[in-house]
């Protein structure tokens, strides 16, 4: 289980950059050490807004993307970036909700599996007569 957290905003409305800090101080409460970056996105519609530093970012010390989803301006930066740091999290983390989350992980694909694969021999089940 290594997701990291985009948090993702639209520099045009400042609407969607208001509550990141207060859902981001809630999430941290339950997930201390889960990787979190900040996108800003949008940024070919106001190129002004790359010289700001977003204090959402600085004040949880997270890193910041300026990127534009409508021409790719930082999109495969900001997700090789992500991925790395997933990876490493991954790699190192000892935080207790994971193993958690592995182990739900684990139950749900050991079902899956046995709905994929119905084992033929389960008691009560009727067997069909083989043709003689
Ligand atoms: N100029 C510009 N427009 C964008 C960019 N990314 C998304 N948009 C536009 O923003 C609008 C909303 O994009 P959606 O993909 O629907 O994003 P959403 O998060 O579902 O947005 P909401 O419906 O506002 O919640 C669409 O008209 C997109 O074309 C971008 O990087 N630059």
């Amino acid at each position: 289980m290594a997701r990291p957290s985009l948090w993702v905003f639209d520099v045009q409305r400042k609407i969607t950059y208001k509550n990141l800090s207060t859902w981001y101080t809630e999430l941290r409460e339950f997930r201390p050490e889960i990787p979190c970056v900040v996108v800003a996105n949008k940024i070919d519609a106001d190129m002004k807004m790359t010289q700001k530093s977003f204090n959402f970012a600085r004040k949880f010390s997270l890193p910041l993307y300026f990127v534009s989803a409508a021409d790719g301006t930082n999109v495969v930066k900001l997700f090789n970036d992500a991925i790395r740091l997933a990876v490493s999290y991954k790699q190192n983390s000892r935080d207790f909700m994971d193993e958690v989350l592995q182990e739900l992980e684990n139950i749900n694909l050991k079902q899956e599996e046995e709905e994929e694969m119905p084992d033929k021999e389960q008691p009560g089940r009727i067997q069909s007569p083989s043709p003689s």
